[in-house]
């Protein structure tokens, strides 16, 4: 038995709570159980149907209102009133076993740069509730093709990475608004960064900052765990990639049922070739 909880986190408009829905729609296609939790106290009344929603608890709208809170004061205020408040949360989540939650978060980065509210709520989830917490953290692809928005966005995902500490997922979304336009090999470094991307850069900045720019480049090619998944949300084979790397590193499969060994090699085979054949086919690839 075993409860999954992916939090999907990115800047504002990257697609977040589109991939939250395309993910549970996908999870409930293949007959598993999933349900999605709204902690975006901002979020549009009545957009997605949510199972657990912040906005039962509190609405940023009303602290705005009643505490004369700017809207990045106010979400703060709702996140420590929620922290404050987990009595409410552990009852709305209850006892769901062998499921997925997806939590849909807010889009101010403030949250996944510096501000420790999320990494105390993902702990509460691991450690009290016993989730199999995750992170996937989107940035869009029209976006960061870039290259020095690119290079913030990797610093923002880095950033992210730990601060949470929880297994994590980086993911290049509405990857089909460029993959007409960009090289099957530009888009493989963005996919992948890595040396080669200080070349791009250094074309489009100010000499003085070249050094500043080889320091980024040597960070994050030493840090050597960036990497993005490409997500297309209206596409349910691009879902149901990244879906397996979620089960991957939350390790889903092992708290199933157990299966014979040989079998195991042969589904785990088939999904890492399913994985490639879908990063392959969504830039084009042969
Ligand atoms: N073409 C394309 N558009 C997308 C994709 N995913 C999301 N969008 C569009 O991008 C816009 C923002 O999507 P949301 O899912 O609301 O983004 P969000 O990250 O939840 O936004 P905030 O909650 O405001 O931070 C919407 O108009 C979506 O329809 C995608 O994969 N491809
Ligand atoms: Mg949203």
């Amino acid at each position: 038995m075993s409860r999954v909880g992916v939090m999907v986190l990115g800047p504002a408009g990257v697609g977040k709570s589109t991939f939250c829905s395309s993910l549970l729609n996908h999870i409930q296609s293949i007959g598993r159980r999933a349900h999605l939790v709204n902690l975006d106290p901002a979020a549009d009344p009545g957009e997605y149907e949510f199972t657990v929603d912040i906005r039962d608890l509190i609405s940023l709208e009303d602290v705005m209102q009643e505490m004369s809170f700017g809207p990045n004061g106010g979400l703060l205020y709702c996140f420590e009133f929620l922290m404050s408040h987990l009595d409410w949360l552990d009852e709305e989540i209850g006892d769901y076993e062998d499921e997925y939650l997806i939590f849909d978060c807010p889009g101010q980065i403030e949250l996944y740069t510096h501000v420790p509210v999320l990494p105390a709520l993902a702990k509460h989830l691991s450690q009290n509730l016993g989730f199999s917490m995750c992170a996937a953290y989107l940035l869009e692809a029209p976006f960061v093709i870039d290259r020095p928005k690119f290079f913030s966005g990797v610093m923002s995902a880095m950033s992210a990475m730990i601060l949470l500490e929880l297994p994590h997922i980086n993911v290049l979304s509405k990857l089909d608004l460029i993959k007409d336009d960009m090289s099957k090999q530009e888009i493989k470094t963005f996919l992948t960064p890595d040396a080669s991307l200080l070349s791009g850069i250094n074309t489009t900045t100010n000499p003085k900052f070249y050094d500043l720019n080889r320091a980024l480049v040597e960070l994050i090619d030493d840090f050597g765990m960036v990497q993005f998944l490409p997500l297309d949300s209206t596409n349910s084979d691009s879902v149901a990639m990244i879906l397996s790397y979620i089960d991957d590193i939350t390790q889903w499969a092992e708290a199933q049922e157990p299966k014979e060994p040989k079998d195991d090699v042969f589904e785990e085979d088939k999904e890492d070739d399913t994985a490639a054949d879908m990063i392959a086919q969504l830039i084009n690839q042969d």
